[in-house]
Order: structure tokens, then C-alpha cells, then sequence
């Protein structure tokens, strides 16, 4: 069906918020670290019409024991979802690539089920599923019913992007460069709305009002939103921008304070299977150490260096003055033994060192000035902290 066929009209005009926004419904905010500008969802100010309603929390089934977990059958989350999960040695094991359900060798209680990225936070709601790999985009738009989901964490770095409102850059647009400005023009009228187009009804309805827009009209479709501008479809969109290639191609633009949401993968799980199913927090808490070990580990190399010097502080105090080698806590420094003239001596020390990815070049460089060679370059698995701090937030979310 064309993009075209497929636009809806749900709404005909936002109402202005009657009451004050209640709290955020998602207690585990999205990290600064995650590049949020406006990452933590705010819930609905009033009852404007929604493209669509997710079900409400129902009942925890107690006849299964297994815990399942619900990961991307398609689109571009599916591939990387997988690809994660296997660099933390949790590979998923699908015996019928048409078969929806998979399991995880490695945590033989968990079983996989392949959803559609809404479909795993409807399912998460219901209670057909305990966890779930989605974007904080999905989790946002279909999970504002009930307070049943916590995201686990934030920020598996892959699936980056933002909501945002864009417009046609000519034309009655061409001097439009802010939301302010936007939600001012004199065009839009009870006779004549803003059109927007979008694939987040709940989201996009709550910013533009949040925005002081008075009259719109949003047309709900799914894909190739940004060929109803330039086709005459609409007057703007609310839709997921990367690259801004999509934009640019279409002649689009954002404007400042357009942002809806930054979004990037993340974990979700149900409070219900967390507090009440037996093996739903041991899993979580072993996905979770795995997950921010491996994260942390991909932006760090370990580096071994052999240095000459008269004793291991000697070494140590050559080492410590360089400003890319500082290692966990600091350089491990260890002596190289050797035969010398029959006996046992040191001439050479071993350093190991953690160094962050984007400063090795820059390591090397510093080592070999201060009499390194011989250096080794190790990729890490993992970086396992003492406790990864986000099952610390977790716990806490979950007063226990
Ligand atoms: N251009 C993009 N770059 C990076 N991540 C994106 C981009 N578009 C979407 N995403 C993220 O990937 C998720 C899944 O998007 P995808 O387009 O694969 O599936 P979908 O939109 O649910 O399905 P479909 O597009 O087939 O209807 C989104 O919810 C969002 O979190
Ligand atoms: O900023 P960019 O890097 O150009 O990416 C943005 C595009 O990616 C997504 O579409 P997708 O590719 O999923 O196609 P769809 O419209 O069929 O969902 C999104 O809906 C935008 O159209
Ligand atoms: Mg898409």
C-alpha cells in the first residue's frame, strides 16, 4: 500500500492541555552520557486523541516458568540487536529461521521471541514477555499506558537517532527557523490546520501541544513520511532522523527546539516479571553486567610494553607522567627475567596498561619516548566493574 493510502486522519484538532503533566512514567532516566537532550518522556497532559492504545497491564500468568525476552524480527534493530547479544557470548540460537522463537545456550531459562519492535512493548504490558531489546523511541510511543516498564539500560550505543519536527525549507517556511516561530504563523486556522504527518501519534500530538500549537490536524502513516510535504500531503512531519539524509533529499529542515526525543536501543523489562517471576531479576542482572562490561570494554585496548629501566617504580614513575596511559586504577608494572651471565636479572619491565581507543596512536607515540618497545595491542571483551551502577539504579527503582 502506498504511503499515500495509507495516511489516516485520527485527529482534527490538539486540544490545550487541561491539567499538568503528572510525573514521568520511565523512573530509570536516560544517561547524559547517552547525548539526551530531551530523553526522559514526559506523560500525556490530557486526552488527545492516539493513533493507538496499548493494552493495559494484565494479570502476571503464573502457569509458565520460563522467562522470555522479545528481540527484533525485522528491520534494522534485528541484525545489531543479535550482533550484541553474541559479543557478549549470549549468541542466539534459532533452529527454524522461520520460527519465531529462539533460546540463548548460555542461559538455558530464557527464551527468545522475535517481535516487531511495538509488539514487544505491547507484549511486555500484557505479560507475554518479561524483557525486551527495543528503541527508546518504541518504548516511549507505546508504553506511556501503565507504569509497568523500567528500562534496565539506556544505552546499548547502536539504533541512534531523534524524533523531530521538520518542514519544507521554502516556500511559507523558508523563514522558519524555530518551533516559536512555527506555532505563531498566521496560516494556521480552525478552517485550515497545520497538517502533520507521523508514525507517533502519542508523541507528536503532546509535543506539538506541549508547543503551543492550536491547530493541527495529524495524518498517522508509517513510511516514506517525508514525500508528503513535497507532495502536498502535508505541511510538516514528526519522524526518526539519523544521518539527515532523508531530510535533505526531501527538502526538508528541522528547527531549533524541533527535538521530540533522542532515542538509541535499549533494555526494557516488566516490573511485575522483575518483583514476581522466579529468575526474571537473575537474568536481568546477568544481561545487565554483561552489557555494560561489553560497552565499556569496546571504547578501551589493553597495551603491554616492554620498558628498560632500574626498578619497577623507576618504570612506573616514566609511566605515570605520560597523559594517555593511566590505566583502570593505574599501569600494572612487572619484571622480565632473563639469564644474564648464568644468573637470574631484570632488565626489562612489562607494563599493561587500559588505554581508551581514540588515544593509542597517541600512546604509542608517548611509550616510545620514554624507551617502550615491543608493544602489544589487545582488544577486550570485557571491563567488569566492582557493580555496574545501572543494577544499583535498578534495585533501587524497585525498592529492594
Ligand atoms: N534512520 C535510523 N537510524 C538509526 N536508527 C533508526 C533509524 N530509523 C529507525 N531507527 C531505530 O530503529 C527502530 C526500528 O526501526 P525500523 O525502521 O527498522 O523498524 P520499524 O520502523 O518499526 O519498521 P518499518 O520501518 O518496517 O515499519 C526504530 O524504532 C528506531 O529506534
Ligand atoms: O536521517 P536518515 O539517516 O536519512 O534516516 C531517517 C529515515 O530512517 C527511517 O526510515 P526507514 O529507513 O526505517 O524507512 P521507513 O520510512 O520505511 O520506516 C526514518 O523513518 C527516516 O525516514
Ligand atoms: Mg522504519
Amino acid at each position: 500500500m502506498s504511503a499515500m493510502l495509507a495516511a489516516r486522519l485520527y485527529s482534527t484538532a490538539i486540544p490545550l492541555p487541561q491539567s499538568p503533566s503528572p510525573p514521568s512514567r520511565f523512573h530509570l532516566r536516560p544517561s547524559p552520557a547517552a547525548g539526551s537532550r530531551s530523553l526522559a518522556p514526559r506523560a500525556a497532559a490530557s486526552t488527545t486523541a492516539v493513533a493507538t492504545k496499548p493494552a493495559a497491564a494484565a494479570p502476571l500468568s503464573a502457569d509458565r516458568t520460563d522467562v522470555r525476552i522479545g528481540l527484533p524480527s525485522k528491520g534494522r534493530m534485528a541484525e545489531q540487536t543479535l550482533s550484541l547479544l553474541k559479543s557478549c557470548q549470549l549468541s542466539v540460537r534459532q533452529l527454524n529461521p522461520r520460527q519465531y522463537t529462539a533460546d540463548i545456550p548460555l542461559i538455558p531459562n530464557l527464551e527468545v521471541w522475535f517481535q516487531r519492535p511495538k509488539d514487544i512493548v505491547r507484549k511486555l504490558q500484557s505479560g507475554d514477555l518479561d524483557l525486551g531489546i527495543v528503541g527508546f523511541d518504541t518504548v516511549s510511543e507505546y508504553g506511556q499506558v501503565n507504569d509497568d516498564l523500567v528500562v534496565v539500560h539506556d544505552a546499548l550505543d547502536f539504533g541512534q537517532c531523534h524524533l523531530s519536527l521538520a518542514v519544507p525549507k521554502g516556500g511559507i517556511f523558508e523563514n522558519i527557523h524555530s518551533v516559536e516561530d512555527m506555532a505563531k504563523m498566521p496560516e494556521w486556522t480552525e478552517e485550515k490546520p497545520l497538517r502533520v504527518v507521523t508514525g507517533f501519534g502519542y508523541l507528536g500530538a503532546k509535543f506539538l501541544k506541549e508547543n503551543g500549537f492550536k491547530h493541527v490536524r495529524l495524518l498517522s502513516a508509517d513510511g516514506a513520511l517525508e514525500s508528503f510535504p513535497p507532495m502536498g500531503m502535508a505541511d510538516a512531519i514528526v519522524d526518526l532522523v539519523s544521518s539527515g539524509t532523508t531530510l535533505r533529499e526531501n527538502n526538508l529542515k528541522e528547527i531549533e527546539g524541533g527535538v521530540v526525543l533522542e532515542s538509541q536501543a535499549t533494555l526494557v523489562a516488566s516490573r511485575r516479571s522483575l518483583h514476581k517471576r522466579k529468575g526474571v531479576l537473575e537474568i536481568t542482572h546477568e544481561l545487565l553486567e554483561r552489557l555494560e562490561a561489553h560497552l565499556r570494554a569496546s571504547t578501551e585496548l589493553m597495551v603491554t610494553a616492554n620498558m628498560r629501566g632500574n626498578s619497577a617504580e623507576d618504570v612506573a614513575e616514566r609511566v605515570l607522567s605520560l597523559t594517555s596511559i593511566c590505566g583502570l586504577q593505574g599501569p600494572t608494572i612487572s619484571p622480565v627475567y632473563c639469564r644474564c651471565d648464568g644468573k637470574v636479572a631484570v632488565e626489562y619491565y612489562a607494563m599493561n596498561a587500559v588505554v581508551p581507543q581514540k588515544l593509542l596512536y597517541k600512546a604509542i607515540q608517548q611509550l616510545r619516548s620514554i624507551g617502550g618497545s615491543g608493544v602489544l595491542v589487545m582488544k577486550l571483551t570485557y571491563i567488569f566493574d566492582e557493580e555496574t551502577p545501572r543494577w544499583r539504579n535498578l534495585l533501587t527503582e524497585l525498592g529492594l
